[in-house]
């Protein structure tokens, strides 16, 4: 064992002994010996001592893991067995065959349509997809399992310091958990349905798709696809709005006198892009009683599911088709459908609202090493609506008096959901099986995590937030607070000037008759 690797080990063991100016030349001792550690794992012979060492001594194998990162990286190379034999028919042969032996011990019961549906204020669920072409192809090893209701698993590739390669199986607890065979009908039954019922009762619903690209949230919320043609027919936008006209015309509600409008926009950039009227930019506005409006927004007064079905088609058709301008990615934008249910009176007063959310995917989040200033603006905003949007559910859960709605665009237009005894609120994460998604799996499924416990621990392996950016956010949304509550008072001033100068106004006539009256007394 060379000195220069003792003392290695010995530095990292006591870390807080460690002083400034010795840095240098321990960073001299730590390359000096990762030199020498990385030539070793290039000998077989001398791997194997390595091997012998880190079982002696495991704190030592924690540290060098620790310092060369290996630990982390899911395995590249060939594994021992197809090195010997050739036998390897898949890249990362070895896991694959790790997790099939782990999935024998599982029991596997998939939710069923005759598992029992529970009342939630905050749902929280997870569907996994199935691999795609391309990934079977590749030979792609899936790493996900769903044994059951509310339970996923993640095994994580993992491979030592000594190349031994081994799984961290990482258990994840929801509300219901859906695996690579549910129907969009099954995942709609325990997540939007309930949602439906509940806007009946007045109440604000909001269903959020949420993941990386390509996990499935447009084919969860719009309907699956057969080649490039989306059947719109069998998302949960459409299963939504066929069950709320038959709630409709359900005698229990069929003396409500309500009718039905359906609004389709999409956010970019923080930005409102009305997909019902050819993107116009609309404005988002909030009056004094703390209303929020998107002016202009086209709401369209619908009388079936199929006339849903086709704002749908419209709608998607335009966030499409806008890809190759402003819109550079449907994957980049929150696109939300709106289903309103307004008494038939003169006022059409506000009876229910269910939001359907298919959001930007959120592997943009922590995308931050592009120099390309559009990306860096792309990638904030992302950051900052879905920081918000974890933000305002949490309170929502704590019942919490502050809702820091403010944060971005899409919580402010969201504002409702987030208010009161009336707000209902499901999250539905999607997640890709493939081994090379596993740290956007992992994000997702800890992101969505949290909505459960109702516990922030942002600093506590959230990659994609920062603790300095949560500062700002949060002393940006409390200047925007004090601005809010100046404008308000401006605002209340002026209304008191406006009062003056009519009153001014309205005795002006007067006055002029009185000076007239005391001209012709003094006949001046
Ligand atoms: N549960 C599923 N079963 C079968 N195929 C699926 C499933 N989920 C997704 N897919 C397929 O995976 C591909 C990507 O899905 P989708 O477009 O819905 O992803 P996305 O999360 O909306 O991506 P983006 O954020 O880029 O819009 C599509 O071809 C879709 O048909």
């Amino acid at each position: 064992f060379p000195p220069s690797t003792l003392v290695f080990g010995l530095l990292v063991r006591h870390p807080g002994r460690i002083h400034s100016a010795t840095v240098k030349s321990v960073d001299t001792f730590k390359s000096t010996a990762m030199v020498e550690w990385q030539e070793r794992k290039m000998s077989r012979g001398k791997e194997i001592e390595i091997s012998e060492l880190c079982h002696l001594n495991p704190e030592l194998l924690d540290h060098v893991n620790a310092a060369t990162g290996a630990a982390e990286l899911p395995s590249a190379a060939p594994d021992k067995a197809s090195d010997n034999f050739g036998e390897s028919s898949r890249p990362n042969q070895k896991f694959y065959e790790m997790i099939q032996d782990f999935r024998e011990t599982l029991e596997i019961l998939p939710i069923t349509t005759s598992d029992p549906i529970e009342p939630h204020k905050i749902c929280v669920c997870v569907r996994k997809r199935p691999l795609n072409k391309q990934e079977c192809n590749k030979k792609e090893i899936d790493v996900v399992s769903v044994p059951g209701k509310g339970t996923l698993l993640v095994h994580e590739p993992k491979q030592k310091v000594d190349l031994t390669k081994y799984l961290e199986n990482q258990v994840f607890h929801f509300d219901y958990s859906f695996d690579e065979n549910a129907t969009n009908e099954l995942v709609y039954m325990f997540t939007a349905k309930p949602l439906v019922q509940s806007i009946f009762q007045g109440c604000m619903a909001t269903c959020f798709a949420y993941g990386q690209t390509g996990s499935g949230k447009t084919h969860t919320m719009g309907g699956d696809f057969t080649g490039k043609q989306q059947n719109s027919a069998r998302g949960i936008y459409a299963l939504a709005a066929q069950d709320v006209f038959t709630n409709l015309n359900h005698r229990r509600f069929a003396n409500q006198d309500l009718c039905v409008y359906v609004s389709f926009f999409e956010i970019y950039n923080g930005k409102v892009y009305d997909l019902l009227n050819k993107k116009a930019k609309l404005r988002v506005l909030e009056d004094d009683r703390q209303q929020v409006q998107v002016v202009g927004l086209e709401e369209v007064c619908v009388f079936s599911a199929e006339d849903v079905i086709k704002i749908i088609q419209t709608g998607s058709a335009c966030r499409t088709s806008g890809q190759t301008s402003a819109n550079a990615n449907s994957s980049r934008s929150h696109a939300i459908l709106q289903i309103v249910l307004r008494c038939n009176n003169r006022a059409a007063t506000l009876h229910g609202k269910f939001s359907l959310v298919d959001l930007a995917g959120n592997e943009r989040g922590t995308d931050v090493s592009s120099n390309d200033r559009s990306t860096l603006v792309e990638t904030s905003e992302i950051n900052r609506s879905l920081l918000a949007l974890k933000e305002c559910i949490r309170s929502l859960g704590k019942n919490s008096d502050h809702i820091p709605f403010r944060m971005s665009t899409l919580t402010k237009v969201l504002r409702d959901s987030f208010i009161g005894e009336k707000s209902r609120t499901c999250m539905i994460a999607m997640v890709s099986p493939g081994m090379a998604s596993c740290e956007y799996t992992m994000n997702t499924l800890r992101y969505a995590d949290r909505y459960r416990d109702g516990v922030s621990c942002p600093n506590n392996g959230d990659s994609s937030v920062d603790a300095s950016v949560l500062d700002i956010i949060s002393q940006v949304t409390e200047l925007e607070e004090k601005v809010y509550g100046q404008l308000k008072r401006a605002n209340e001033v002026v209304k008191e000037m406006d009062k003056i100068s009519y009153n001014i106004e309205e005795g002006l006539p007067e006055l002029v008759d009185y000076s007239r009256k005391l001209l012709g007394l003094y006949r001046i």
